[in-house]
């Protein structure tokens, strides 16, 4: 059978991209996916704005919900100092297979731990399992519907605490209504919307940063 996009990307990164050099990694994906296929990845323009908040934040633990084949997980882990490190969730394992390898050629993996499995089953080990306080940095890019209740349940874990910044792709398209909604009206969120485009496309997308004020 054909292989599968995910496995397209694996191909592009090792043929275009330098094992090692996470920024040809990153070039080497976007440039498949404007030039050859689409593919959900948050690209380079919103990717800049994620690496912007990163640098602004310079976060020791980061979790990102969704990790596909690990385009984000390389842009928030290349910009990590020593010591630091991004707990990526991914629920379907093919995409995790070829995320595991995309992050190895970027020589990164020291600094990523990926979990396979359900976001609402591993957020309440979170703590128990990695040692984890709480995040400084969470990037949600996973299920549009699992963000809200997966974000009120990082609260419930105390995971997320006074300062936590949340990063959240797609508001706008494919779209989290109640998510929005929850966080610019909650009075312990500080909010604010970075406006871009769908990755790749002219389509209007964003993301949305929200800072945990505390209780
Ligand atoms: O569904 C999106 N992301 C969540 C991914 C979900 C998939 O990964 C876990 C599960 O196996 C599911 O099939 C998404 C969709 C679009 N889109 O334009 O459709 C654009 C994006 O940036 C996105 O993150
Ligand atoms: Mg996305």
């Amino acid at each position: 059978t054909r292989t599968s996009r995910p496995q397209r990307i694996l191909k592009a990164v090792q043929r275009k991209a330098t094992v090692g050099d996470p920024q040809s990694v990153i070039t080497a994906i976007d440039h498949f996916c404007r030039h050859r296929e689409w593919a959900m990845n948050v690209g380079d323009e919103k990717g800049s704005i994620l690496d912007s908040v990163v640098s602004e934040v310079s976060p020791v633990t980061v979790l990102e919900l969704g990790t596909y084949c690990g385009y984000s997980t390389v842009r928030i882990a290349r910009l990590l100092p020593p010591g630091a490190c991004v707990i990526t969730l991914e629920f379907n394992p093919d995409y995790a297979a070829i995320a595991r390898q995309v992050i190895q050629w970027s020589g990164l993996e020291d600094k990523v731990q990926l979990v396979e499995g359900a976001s609402g089953d591993w957020i309440p080990w979170m703590k128990e399992h990695f040692g984890v306080q709480a995040f400084d940095l969470v990037f949600l890019d996973h299920w549009k519907e699992r963000y809200l209740p997966d974000t009120k349940l990082l609260e419930e874990c105390g995971l997320i605490q006074k300062g936590t910044v949340l990063l959240a792709d797609n508001v706008i398209c494919p779209g989290t209504p109640d998510y929005l909604e929850y966080v610019r009206n909650s009075p312990r969120y500080n909010s604010h919307y970075y406006r871009s485009h769908l990755e790749y496309t002219k389509a209007e997308d964003g993301l949305e940063k929200s800072v945990f004020l505390g209780y």
